[in-house]
């Protein structure tokens, strides 16, 4: 039957009862059905007879819950078939639905309802239909903000006159699986655009959401993910936070490029830090070219759970940052603290070893043909050159890592990232960025470091220039390659800073459900590693 048509009937109905009740019906007696009993009828009668007769003496005793509202006098009068009258219990919990103005009538109309909250549970209220009045108050000529003290101040319950919108019956929230992990904080208290405060979620980076509706262009609903009861929160869609990204012009892209000085390189795939502005300037082409490309805004990427069992190989954890930011540091603080569950990858160079350097230990020493070889034959994972030698990292470093059942850490340039078999080693990507500047002249001022200008004994401390360096560095593999990142570790404080990656490292562990990104699950992954090798080499 139409939706509409049955809530007419309804309506019809109650009316009717109510008229029973003025015309002040009298029951044949208190309790025929007892009275039926006693007499010993009831064989003749049957059990529907006798069901009947207990239907007869509820209604009789005016025994029946929950008691009809009464309607208001004029409900009927308008157009008959299109008004309801809808009454909720009102509790500490907040009603779960927003309301606006129509643009076109002028009418007050629920823009939308909360999955999880008390409207949507009502089953009563829905997304478009019109109200008319509350708590006997009509709603005409009214603005959005003046119906709100009306609801506020409704003590134990709260009616409603409405008038339906068309409503399509939603899929059930929890029949909804997209699950995505938030790329950004958001707070509604400091979003002025929000339609809603309250009805409005805040998440941090790295939480995993519930999509729960979609239909909005601009807000959709979602909750935590795993809190199935929970009421949806409004957050901002994809496409919102999309346009206020490209709005934000990020600034390390509109900056005007400088030189460089002395920036290093990670070790994975370079010796060490360079000083000349020649060397500098090849380095932040390639940053400058890859920053020009493709730009992804930060929203939300879509997520799926992966069930980890305590027999499953480690993931392959990927530090990632900015030269100097101290992503060694952290990698030796982790294989000093637990050797037996931290390894590192050594790396292949095709340079001379130096002074104390051992194969093996500090780089695996090969030829040029045997480099060339394993670059063809898809044995790297990465791979560049500089000063016209080699530098890389094979999969077999890291499947000897593996194999001996510790996790593997390694660095690699962050575009990169993209190219290593998910399906195989499950990556887990750990960003390391500097703190705010004056944390890392706190941090930094006297902190030593080996720079390579042919020597690799040279010492010398952090410049202003390379604090400033490694921020601007910092934001700008955010801005590109943020959305890769599965952790975000600031390393102002070094020794907060390791325990915050040793936990995130120890709960990676852990055996049970771990969020993963959905492409992993997806066959296109697969043919774009196929082409890796011909894009490892584009430094
Ligand atoms: N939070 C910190 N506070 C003070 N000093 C730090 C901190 N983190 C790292 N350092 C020091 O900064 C120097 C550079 O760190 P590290 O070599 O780990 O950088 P990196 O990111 O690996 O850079 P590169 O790849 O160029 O070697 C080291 O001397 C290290 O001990």
């Amino acid at each position: 039957m139409h939706y509409k048509h049955k809530r007419t009937l309804v309506l019809q109905i109650h009316e009717r009862l109510k008229c029973f009740e003025r015309q002040s019906c009298i029951p044949v007696m208190e309790q025929a059905a007892f009275t039926a009993l006693e007499k010993q009828f009831v064989i003749l009668i049957g059990c529907i007879l006798q069901n009947l007769l207990q239907v007869h003496d509820a209604v009789a005793q005016k025994d029946f819950e929950p008691s009809l509202a009464p309607v208001p006098d004029d409900a009927l009068d308008e157009e008959e078939d299109s008004v309801k009258i809808v009454s909720l219990v009102k509790t500490k919990e907040p009603l779960g639905a927003t309301i606006k103005k129509d643009k076109s009538t002028g009418a007050i109309v629920v823009a939308r309802i909360m999955r999880g909250g008390a409207a949507d549970k009502s089953g009563l209220i829905h997304e478009g239909d019109e109200l008319k009045e509350v708590n006997g108050v009509p709603l005409e000529y009214k603005k959005p903000k003046e119906v709100l003290p009306l609801l506020a101040r409704s003590q134990s319950e709260i009616k409603f006159k409405i008038v339906p919108g068309s409503f399509t019956e939603d899929l059930p929230s929890d029949k909804i699986k997209l699950f995505v992990q938030a790329l950004f904080d958001y707070s509604p208290l400091e979003d002025p655009t929000v339609p809603c405060k309250d009805a409005a979620m805040a998440f941090k980076r790295g939480d995993v959401l519930q999509i729960v509706n979609m239909d909005d262009d601009t807000w959709w609903q979602a909750r935590s993910a795993g809190n199935d009861d929970s009421r949806a929160g409004l957050i901002p869609s994809k496409q919102l936070q999309e346009r206020r990204f490209m709005l934000q012009r990020p600034k390390p892209l509109f900056k005007p490029q400088r030189p460089r000085p002395a920036a290093g390189l990670r070790r994975s795939f370079r010796l060490s830090r360079k000083s000349s502005r020649t060397k500098n300037a090849s380095w932040f082409w390639r940053w400058s070219t890859e920053v020009h490309g493709v730009l992804c805004p930060h929203t939300y990427r879509e997520v799926v759970p992966s069930l980890r069992e305590a027999k499953d190989k480690h993931r392959l954890v990927i530090l990632i940052g900015p030269s100097g930011v101290g992503v060694n540091e952290l990698k030796r603080r982790l294989v000093i603290s637990d050797p037996d569950r931290y390894g590192i990858s050594v790396p292949y160079t095709t340079r001379e070893k130096k002074g104390q350097e051992r194969e093996g230990v500090d780089y695996h020493f090969v030829s040029v043909h045997k480099f060339e070889e394993d670059i063809l034959n898809h044995r790297l994972i990465e791979y560049g050159s500089y000063r016209g030698h080699y530098y890389g990292t094979s999969l077999d470093s890291v499947h000897r890592v593996m194999v001996t059942g510790k996790m593997c850490l390694m660095d690699v340039h962050p575009s990169k990232v993209k190219f290593i078999d998910a399906s195989k080693f499950k990556p887990h990507v750990v960003f390391v960025k500097p703190p705010n500047i004056e944390e890392l002249r706190l941090t930094r001022r006297r902190v030593k470091f080996l720079c390579d200008k042919g020597d690799p004994n040279q010492v010398r401390t952090f410049t202003e220039e390379n604090f400033q360096d490694m921020i601007d560095l910092s934001e700008t593999m955010e801005i590109q390659y943020g959305h890769l990142f599965d952790k975000i570790i600031i390393n102002g404080d070094v020794t907060t800073a390791f325990k915050e990656l040793k936990e995130d490292l120890e709960k990676l562990a852990e055996p049970g459900v771990q969020w993963v990104p959905a492409e992993w699950s997806r066959p296109t992954l697969k043919k774009t590693q196929r082409s890796c090798g011909h894009l490892t080499g584009l430094f």
